[in-house]
């Protein structure tokens, strides 16, 4: 008989707190699987982000362990958890996070050139992507020269450029209007299903209602 493999990407047993902070998860456990589009809400303030960051490598946990196709990412030395983190997820950060003093087209290449990959090939890739997100015209601006709602459609491109088996979306539609919303949600589908975790923090209930799952913290 055939077992099932791990979860993608599994959470076990986190607990974390900032220093000096009250704890802000105790023993949070739950695997996303490849193909599934979770949703993670509750209220303000509660760890959400910061789980996104757990679960992306970018902080370790106080205790409790996150774990990559079932390896323990947390004993890793940090180059290897960035190594991992450049190879296997992509993030949109709630504030879009572009780096001002760069382009908006080498804001979306900043990862893949991190890992190395060919800078024409990823170029054309990410010109389509903003094509296909409709900021396009704004590859050579600056990000202080776009909109709320273009900065976060920016930084989808980048985090859907090395068509990443983990994606991490943290309120990935809160600048958008309707329909730019739907286009956002499409893509985070279509990533799920080309066999990607997909995790998305929101707290818009008609977003939630489009997910898989949603776990509530
Ligand atoms: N770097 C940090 N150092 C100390 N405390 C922090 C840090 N980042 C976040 N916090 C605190 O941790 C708590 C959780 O923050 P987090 O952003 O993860 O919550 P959230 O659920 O995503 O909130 P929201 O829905 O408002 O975005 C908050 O009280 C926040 O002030």
């Amino acid at each position: 008989m055939t077992r099932p493999g791990p979860a993608l990407l599994r959470a076990d047993g986190l607990s974390f707190r900032y220093e000096p902070g009250r704890p802000l998860l105790e023993g949070w456990s739950a695997g996303f699987d490849a193909g599934e589009v979770a949703a993670v809400t509750g209220p303000s303030g509660r760890g959400k982000s910061t789980l996104l960051y757990l679960l992306g490598l970018m902080l370790r946990p106080v205790s409790g362990e996150v774990l990559l196709d079932g390896e323990p990412m947390h004993a890793r030395p940090d180059r290897e958890r960035a190594a991992r983190r450049a190879a296997t997820f992509g993030f949109v950060f709630q504030d879009a996070a572009l780096d001002s003093s760069r382009t908006v087209l080498d804001n979306v290449l900043e990862t893949a050139l991190y890992r190395g990959d060919d800078r024409r090939t990823s170029a054309r890739r990410a010109h389509a992507l903003l094509e296909r997100f409709g900021v396009a015209l704004r590859a050579e601006a600056r990000p202080g020269q776009v909109s709320g709602g273009q900065a976060q459609r920016i930084a989808l491109c980048r985090a859907l450029l090395g068509d990443p088996r983990v994606l991490l979306a943290d309120e990935p539609t809160g600048n958008l209007d309707p329909t730019s919303a739907e286009v956002v949600l499409e893509a985070l589908h279509e990533q799920a299903q080309r066999g990607a975790a997909v995790v998305v923090v929101t707290h818009d209930p008609a977003l939630v209602a489009r997910c898989d799952r949603e776990l509530v913290l």
